[in-house]
């Protein structure tokens, strides 16, 4: 019997410990972090052969460097490790919050539960023929209030017109972003973090790189209006999403916020 649970075990620490490493690979893909992470895993993979093979001295040197190794990680990593922790709470968050806004679904009128995806597309489009900059930040898992704190707090049912009146080129609130929690705008003149990605195209200003920003250390969406071109973005992840049509936007961000 304790040799049948000692195999499931072994199963579940094998399949627990490829997750990990999955998804510490998928974070560090693409970005310079793929050279340590490799650089990190051969090392331990030296080491442990060394202890296989008893070279003592290279196995206790190997050791001590990945002891102290780990603190010198969690600096390496603190942007990795943040976003990992906040994938690991978002993945349960999500399936608890869509359980949860069932709930709110039957207490609260559906208004007030359920971001109007429609409303605020139709908002952008009528604002990209005028070219009116704009940005907005739909929240989901993770709170965004250290970034509220930056404006001015609000409390407004999503309906187009308001969408609109709010970021027209005159109007007090026009400037920084707008965060949208559920179906209300809770925040306007939000200052938001700026990403450092030398990737993004030099066309995009600090609106979109605000937008890149708050998406990468957050898991909230963001949609970004050009003044210049009057082209509308969607940002998730701190990655542009591509679509064809503002239908198919529509499906998308109901899907992201779901
Ligand atoms: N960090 C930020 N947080 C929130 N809003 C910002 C931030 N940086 C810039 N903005 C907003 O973006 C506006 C325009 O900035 P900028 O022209 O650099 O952006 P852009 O990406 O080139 O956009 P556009 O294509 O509309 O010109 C600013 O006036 C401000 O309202």
């Amino acid at each position: 019997m304790d040799l049948i649970d000692l195999r499931i075990l072994d199963v579940i620490d094998i399949v627990l410990v490829a997750m990990l490493l999955y998804y510490i690979y998928k974070l560090v893909k693409g970005t310079a972090a793929i050279n340590i992470f490799i650089g990190i895993v051969m090392i331990y993979l030296v080491w442990k052969l060394t202890q296989f093979l008893a070279m003592e001295m290279l196995s206790s040197v190997l050791g001590e460097f990945i002891g102290v190794g780990m603190f010198a990680l969690i600096v390496v990593f603190q942007q990795e490790i943040r976003k990992f922790l906040l994938l690991i709470g978002s993945t349960n968050f999500g399936r608890r919050r869509s359980f949860l806004r069932q709930l709110k679904f039957i207490r609260d009128r559906p208004e007030d539960s359920l971001t109007d995806v429609a409303s605020v597309i139709d908002a952008c489009i009528k604002m990209g023929k005028t070219f009116t900059g704009a940005l907005i930040v739909i929240k989901r898992n993770t709170s965004l209030d250290f970034v509220k704190t930056s404006g001015d707090t609000q409390d407004i049912l999503i309906k187009t017109p308001i969408l609109e009146s709010i970021f027209y080129k005159n109007s007090p609130l026009h400037d920084g972003a707008m965060i949208i929690e559920d179906n209300r705008v809770v925040a306007t003149r939000v200052i938001l973090p700026v990403t450092n990605d030398r990737d993004i195209p030099l066309r995009f200003g600090l609106r979109h790189r605000a937008a890149v920003g708050i998406t990468e250390k957050t898991d909230a969406l963001a949609l970004v209006l050009s003044e210049e071109t009057g082209k509308l973005s969607y940002i998730k992840n701190g990655k542009f999403v591509m679509y064809e049509t503002f239908e198919e936007l529509i499906i998308k961000i109901k899907k992201d916020l779901v």
